[in-house]
């Protein structure tokens, strides 16, 4: 039986990132895939949503640039160049890739079936390690819908179904309004379907600051989206030639397709650990701050459970690697950054101010109207809008959150990021000096209103 130095069991940006690295340094690697080497972010999530999202801003952006006619959205070229960026789901420059640097790949489904030392068994292929890197991802929830089941399978989309569509639906009904829900449902608006979006709470982007909620909510009455917050879809149908959503205040929306986009499962379950006395909690391979859920198995990205993004899988994975190499490194989840690709863009990134209080923090907040105090957001746009907030500790000193609501704020998030990761003092940012005329100015205005 081949012996390698270490096996990677799922190859998505998490796993990429450990495998990548690992073979940069000289070790005999495995790399096992079931399905794409790219994982769901490449080819059903970040990658497809972005790609989708970019034309109807385009737009939306020459709506407000003076002299500057409105585009035309041509979804078959929109479609193409869509397909060429999930690479018409074919991966074999990737596989051919990893193997011109010496990876073994592996294609089908990875199972742990041994430990000291890890042996895991491909198909007919069994493998033995030093190190097994557990970065199998996640899945999405399909919520207890009455009759969901029994529609036909090409009506019922998750983010999988949404990101490879092929006509754009006339009528969509979007369960759940967080990330997902409000990228899917903002492009299917922009692109022509009528979207009503059922969520179960009473906000829309409910991790995020209240104040989000009210925002996108506002921008969705402009896109023409129908929210309809602390509700949930009771039962669906066959309806004709359409499907019949019925809610559970017993109004009934039609609908050509429904969206489920309320939530995501990891996958730490199925792989055969606890038959090996590893623990998992619920479906997440349970890790420590190294990373490490036993001597010589590691985990990365959403099969952990922990902050499911993409940045993040790729932080764990250069934590993994870096410790497997030898090192010793401790994962830090201060000041990741959350965006969600809407129009304009929604970004989060430390604590809310309600997380702050219950965490004892004496907070300090304060919002910046952009249109209001920059020049920026005018030389952008002919009717702008937008909002940065801040949450400061006041003992400390220091932001312990921020949250934006604007063009790229994608982009200018990370000032916050970084000065909430590093604990830079407030009085370090009141003295930087931002370029202008840039959104990033907003910082000073919002950091001027703190009364700390
Ligand atoms: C619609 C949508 C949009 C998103 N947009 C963004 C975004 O813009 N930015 C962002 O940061 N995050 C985004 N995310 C989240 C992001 O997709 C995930 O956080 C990211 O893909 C996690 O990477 P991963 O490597 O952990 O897992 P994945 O990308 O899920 O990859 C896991 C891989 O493991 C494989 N696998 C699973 N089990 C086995 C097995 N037993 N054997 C072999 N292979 C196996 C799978 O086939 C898969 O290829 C989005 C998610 C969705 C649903
Ligand atoms: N731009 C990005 O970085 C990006 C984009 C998309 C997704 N993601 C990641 O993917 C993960 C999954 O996103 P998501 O939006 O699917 O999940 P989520 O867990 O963030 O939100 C699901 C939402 O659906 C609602 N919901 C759940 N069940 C419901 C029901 N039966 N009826 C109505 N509403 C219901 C919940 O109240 C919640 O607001 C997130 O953790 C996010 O980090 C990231």
């Amino acid at each position: 039986m081949q012996h390698m130095d270490a096996i990677v069991i799922g190859m998505g940006p998490g796993g990429e990132t450990v495998a990548s690295r690992l073979l940069a340094a000289g070790k005999r690697v495995a790399v096992v895939e079931r399905e794409l080497i790219g994982g769901e972010c490449g080819y059903w999530a970040c990658i497809p949503t972005k790609v989708l999202l970019r034309p109807p801003e385009v737009r939306q952006e020459a709506d407000g640039a003076a002299g500057v006619s409105r585009p035309d959205l041509r979804w078959p070229e929109l479609r193409d160049y869509r397909d060429q960026m999930i690479r018409h789901l074919d991966d074999s420059a990737q596989v051919q890739g990893y193997r011109d640097q010496g990876a073994l790949v592996l294609r089908g489904e990875g199972r742990v079936t041994g430990r000291d030392p890890w042996r895991v068994a491909v198909g007919d292929t069994e493998l033995t390690a030093d190190h097994v890197v557990v970065a199998t991802g996640s899945e999405a929830v399909r919520p207890p819908i009455e009759g969901l089941d029994d529609l036909d399978p090409s009506v019922v989309w998750t983010n999988r179904e949404a990101t490879t569509l092929t006509d754009v639906p006339g009528r969509a009904v979007v369960v759940g309004g967080s990330a997902v829900g409000v990228e899917l449902g903002q492009f299917l608006a922009r692109m022509g379907t009528r979207v009503t979006l059922v969520q179960r709470g009473p906000r829309l982007v409910d991790r995020e600051e209240p104040r989000l909620c009210e925002l996108i909510s506002d921008q969705f009455d402009r896109d023409g989206v129908t929210v309809r917050l602390n509700t949930q879809v009771s039962a669906v149908a066959r309806d004709g030639d359409g499907i019949r959503a019925t809610l559970d205040d017993g109004e009934h929306v039609g609908a050509d397709v429904i969206v489920l986009a309320t939530g995501r499962r990891p996958r730490g379950g199925g792989l055969g650990l606890e038959d090996v006395g590893v623990e998992l909690d619920r479906a997440s391979l349970r890790v420590d701050e190294r990373c490490r859920a036993a001597p010589g198995l590691w985990g990365v990205g959403d099969a952990t459970g922990r902050a499911l993004f993409t940045h993040v899988a790729k932080y764990q994975g250069r934590v993994v690697a870096d410790n497997i190499l030898g090192g010793d490194r401790a994962a830090d989840y201060t000041g990741v950054p959350r965006v969600i690709f809407s129009y304009p863009e929604i970004a989060g990134v430390g604590l809310t101010e309600a997380q702050a209080r219950e965490q004892g923090i004496d907070t300090a907040t304060a919002e910046a109207d952009l249109p209001q105090t920059l020049a920026r957001p005018w030389t952008y746009d002919t009717d702008p809008r937008g909002t940065l907030g801040l949450v400061a500790d006041r003992r400390r000193g220091v932001l312990v959150g921020a949250w934006a609501f604007s063009p790229m704020a994608s982009e200018w998030i990370h000032t916050a990021a970084l000065a909430i990761r590093t604990g830079l003092p407030v009085a370090a940012l009141l003295d930087s000096i931002p370029q202008f005329p840039t959104y990033n100015e907003a910082y000073l205005i919002a950091l001027e209103n703190l009364r700390m």
